[in-house]
């Protein structure tokens, strides 16, 4: 051991197994222990034994040693004499390691040996903590046994110790690395992970610090990541650094994209104009390598200072690199977490928060206004005539109005507002930090419906829209975000009852409306469970044959104290609540059991068609829902008419037409309910695979009398055989209107002209009398 040993540490205990090496080592040993008994015995005089025994022990590079029972030094080889300070073994021998070495380590040595010499048994692979001075590290390992004369008394020990510094250090830097991977793993702070990354690199390169700096979000400055053992003063003086291509070595290896390894900072042009900066700090070599992301991206500069002016050696330039990696890594995954977070909590086409955002601030943004005496303005705000955009200019023109319309909003707010975006076309607006009085929310409100309401141009067309608010207010209007939500839903429902374009602040009669709506349907709920409908038909008859060749199925409610009621008060709110899926579905199997019944009591068959709202047809698995109800019923396919409106068709023409095929695969035939008064376009229509186009009542109402009615419904039933398909007029109600179809070429009628929706038995009698 050299004389810069200051301070000893025993790290471990003694191992049961050795390594190859050392087994060599303690078979030398046991030849030494001979020799010594040799040499200290009667005859001691074989010289040449002696001579080749002590050439072989001087050239090992480990230390070997025997000592005492009272641990005085027997004999030592080369390497323990020069380790010890000493040119020869006869100085060495006689003396103990208290004579050497600080107490507290020589202690521990000779507790091990006092331990071997007591259990006779050897010990090998202590590993020994070496500290030397200027604190640099040594590890030894160090096997001993014990030293037995020739009557096997123990004598002694015979020690062996190799240095195993290097072999440690590439350890410890390997269990580094996986503690830093599985640091990124578990999605640390980056700040945890650089300073692990550093203090793992800085003790593995004694005499250097580390720093990691980031490229900011624009590319052009590098800010300080992570520089613990740089000098605070130096670490503010190069944060926000533009980065150029002579800006020392971070900002050069930045701006380069590549190593920039500085062996002298005072010399080098690249630090010309920074020497004077980095002078006090005294950093004369700096090796700077660039981060970067998995797509060669520069994400930052991870750099190596060294007081000592030098370039890298191999070793460190792997370990600059593998730093670098590490950390490209590390700012990567988290990168990905937050792009992840972002959009979990934000909407991807508007880049607003969501709803899932609202619900985590909206309580804090409740509970500072309680705290603070303020007040919170809640509104729910809807698009007026969204759809109409949207289905009349494409998806494309209607994602581009939300973007329009959300950016617009976002002007008329402060940073600590929030604007969500629930859903389609609606809005949440949360304005906090109101003080509290009245008079302030709603001008507010206000400036974001007139900017909303500004004229834009979208797909080359001039538009203007507006929109509808519902408005609360807390602590007024409620104290739970449930509540004021519930409450601004109610004043939105209102503000679209006035007729649209208008702001509602929720009030108590808006509460009654809204309680009365959860009443109804609370009702309708419970009348689904129970199955309280029933199918009412109207027969749709052929002018030319005069016979009934199909019936539209009607629903009732057959309501346990109102008695029948009509689906005009109840399917609006089975649609905007989604029961209308259940009550279509039974609706559905219904229609097609009577129909085969009627069928299996002898009764000519007719076609019954079913009327279809859009949220069922928007269903998944609506076209097996449909295959289902033929199959349990036993109905044909070819005497199922399903009635589609042009609304629903038009919310997404594709997707329709697709649902459309597949249902007319099954044999089921299609009609278009209502035609005319929605918005399909001609060349959409050719596509549809449709069998009949129903003429709305709304034209034929008023035939003869109304000119333009008649034109429709005449252009209605030219366009129809134009393009192949059957024409039924309903609403017939009068002989005139009759006439004025069956001239015009329309054979199909429905209407109370002929009958009223009829129960099911009513229905049979109709067919069987026909
Ligand atoms: N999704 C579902 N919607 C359904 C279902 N059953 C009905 N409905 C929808 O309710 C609307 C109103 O139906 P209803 O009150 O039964 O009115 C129908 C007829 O009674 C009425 N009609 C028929 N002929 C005449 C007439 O000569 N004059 C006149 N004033 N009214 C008449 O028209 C309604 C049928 O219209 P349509 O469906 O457009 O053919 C109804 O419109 C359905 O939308 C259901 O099961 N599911």
């Amino acid at each position: 051991m050299t004389n810069e040993l200051s301070r000893y540490r025993r790290d471990s205990g003694a191992k049961i197994a050795s390594n190859d090496d050392t087994r060599r080592l303690l078979a030398a040993s046991q030849k030494l222990v001979a020799e010594i008994a040799r040499l200290t015995g009667p005859e001691a005089d074989i010289a040449d034994r002696h001579d080749w025994l002590e050439t072989m022990m001087n050239h090992v590079p480990d230390c070997i040693y025997a000592k005492d029972a009272e641990g005085r030094f027997l004999m030592a080889n080369h390497a323990t004499v020069v380790e010890n300070g000493f040119s020869s073994m006869s100085e060495i021998v006689g003396k103990t390691d208290f004579d050497l070495h600080p107490r507290e380590a020589a202690q521990s040595f000779f507790d091990v040996e006092r331990r071997v010499m007591e259990t006779g048994e050897p010990m090998f692979d202590i590993e020994e903590l070496a500290v030397v001075d200027r604190g640099s590290e040594r590890w030894l390992a160090t096997s001993k046994v014990p030293l037995r004369n020739k009557a096997g008394a123990t004598i002694g020990t015979v020690g062996v110790s190799r240095d195993i510094t290097q072999q440690k250090r590439v350890e410890r830097l390997l269990v580094g690395q996986a503690r830093l991977l599985e640091k990124i793993a578990k999605s640390v702070s980056l700040q945890e992970f650089f300073n692990e990354l550093l203090g793992l690199i800085e003790s593995h390169l004694q005499g250097v610090v580390g720093s990691v700096l980031m490229l900011s979000e624009d590319g052009r400055q590098l800010l300080t990541g992570a520089a613990p053992g740089l000098d605070p003063a130096y670490s503010a003086a190069i944060h926000g650094i533009e980065i150029g291509p002579k800006v020392g070595s971070c900002g050069t290896a930045a701006w380069r994209g590549e190593p920039v390894f500085v062996a002298d900072i005072l010399s080098d042009p690249l630090w010309e104009d920074y020497t004077e900066l980095v002078r006090p700090f005294g950093y004369r070599s700096c090796w700077s390598m660039p981060i970067r992301s998995y797509n060669g991206q520069v994400l930052g500069t991870f750099a190596l200072y060294s007081p000592a002016p030098g370039v890298p050696s191999e070793e460190q330039r792997e370990l600059i690199s593998m730093a670098a990696h590490l950390t490209g890594i590390a700012i990567e995954r988290q990168k990905t977490e937050e792009r992840i977070h972002f959009m979990a909590h934000h909407d991807a086409l508007t880049g607003l928060p969501n709803r899932m955002l609202f619900d985590e601030r909206v309580a804090l943004a409740l509970e500072n206004a309680r705290r603070a005496n303020q007040w919170v303005a809640l509104a729910f705000l809807d698009l007026d005539n969204f759809k109409l955009i949207n289905d009349s200019l494409g998806h494309k023109a209607g994602d581009e109005l939300l973007r329009i319309v959300a950016r617009r909003m976002l002007s008329c707010v402060r940073k600590s507002d929030m604007i969500v975006r629930v859903g389609g076309d609606e809005f949440i607006i949360l304005l906090t930090d109101l003080p509290a009085e009245n008079g302030i929310v709603v001008p507010r409100l206000e400036d974001i419906r007139r900017e909303i309401a500004a004229p834009l141009t979208i797909a080359g067309r001039s538009l203007q829209v507006s929109c509808s608010m519902g408005v609360v207010a807390f602590p007024e209007h409620g104290t739970t975000a449930e509540e004021l939500l519930a409450n601004a839903d109610a004043a939105m429902y209102r503000a679209k009852e006035l007729g649209r374009n208008n702001l509602q602040i929720f009030n108590a009669q808006m509460a009654a409306t809204a309680h009365e709506k959860l009443r109804r349907y609370e009702e309708l709920r419970e009348a689904v469970a129970r199955e309280e409908f029933v199918l009412h038909y109207q027969p749709q008859m052929n002018l030319r044959s005069g016979k009934i060749f199909a019936a539209e199925s009607l629903l009732r409610w057959q309501h346990p104290e109102r008695g029948i009621v009509a689906p005009g008060e109840f399917i609006p709110l089975a649609e905007e609540t989604g029961l209308i899926v259940d009550i279509g579905d039974w609706a559905l199997n219904a229609a097609c059991h009577q129909n085969k019944a009627w069928q299996d009591a002898g009764l000519p068959p007719i076609v019954i068609s079913v009327n279809v709202s859009a949220r069922q047809f928007r269903e998944r698995d609506w076209v097996s829902r449909v295959a289902t109800a033929l199959a349990e019923s036993g109905l044909e396919a070819r005497y199922l008419e399903l009635e589609l409106t042009e609304s629903l068709i038009m919310q997404d023409v594709p997707q329709a037409v697709a649902t459309m095929h597949a249902l007319e695969a099954l044999g089921i035939q299609l009609a278009i309910d209502d035609f005319g008064t929605g918005y399909s376009s001609l060349s959409a229509l050719k596509r549809f695979p449709v069998k009949r186009l129903k003429i709305d009542r709304s034209f034929v109402m008023d035939i003869p009398f109304d000119e333009d009615d008649k034109a429709i419904t005449s252009a209605i039933i030219s366009l129809a055989q134009e393009l192949g398909m059957e024409v039924i007029a309903e609403g017939v109600e009068t002989e005139a209107q009759l006439e004025f179809l069956r001239d015009n070429g329309c054979n199909e009628i429905q209407g109370y002209f002929f009958s009223r929706p009829v129960p099911a038995e009513g229905l049979a009698r109709l067919i069987s009398a026909d």
